[in-house]
């Protein structure tokens, strides 16, 4: 996905995480993903809920699209791979490959926004340089 080894997060899928028909609901992958991104931020050192001085700062999801190829079921151990995709100003959006045994099982994409809250009220900001220097390191290499 990047010119360097994507980063990867492995989970089981749960039996709570499966419909009637006996396969991987399509909520879980969303539950994947984001689980997936969170462990790519902490791997990169970011706070996925921080605090600067007074300020909270968040990144709340703007959008999500997700294919599913092929289906999953209880107990399959996937690998869910972590890529920038499209790095702005403000947002970041994420590309998610879930992969059983090398296998492209779903592909997803997540966009989130660079918030800060003041009194629960979300408003965009810049994404802070340090921030964005980690990001590209994971991005895409036709993006880069
Ligand atoms: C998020 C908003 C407050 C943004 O509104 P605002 O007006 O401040 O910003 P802009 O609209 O100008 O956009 C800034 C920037 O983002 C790009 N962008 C915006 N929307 C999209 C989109 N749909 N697709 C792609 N890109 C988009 C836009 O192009 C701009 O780019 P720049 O070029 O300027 O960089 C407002 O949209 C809002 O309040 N939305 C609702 C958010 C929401 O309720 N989401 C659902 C729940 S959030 C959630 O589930 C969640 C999950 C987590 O895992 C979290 C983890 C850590 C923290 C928080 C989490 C979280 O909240």
């Amino acid at each position: 996905m990047t010119d360097s080894t994507p980063f990867v997060y492995e989970r089981r899928v749960a039996f709570s995480d499966t419909d009637m028909a006996g396969i991987a609901h399509f909520t879980a992958f969303m539950r994947y993903a984001e689980e997936a991104e969170h462990a790519f931020l902490r791997s990169l050192d970011m706070g996925i809920m921080e605090k600067r001085g007074e300020e909270k700062l968040s990144w709340p999801r703007v959008n999500i699209h997700c294919d599913f190829h092929r289906p999953i079921h209880f107990d399959d151990v996937v690998q869910i791979e972590v890529a920038v995709k499209e790095l702005k100003e403000k947002a970041v959006t994420y590309c998610f490959k879930v992969k059983l045994k090398g296998k492209l099982m779903a592909s997803a994409t997540s966009t989130a926004v660079y918030c800060k809250v003041t009194q629960g009220k979300l408003a965009s900001v810049p994404i802070p340089p340090e921030f964005v220097e980690r990001l590209r390191s994971a991005l895409l290499i036709e993006d880069k």
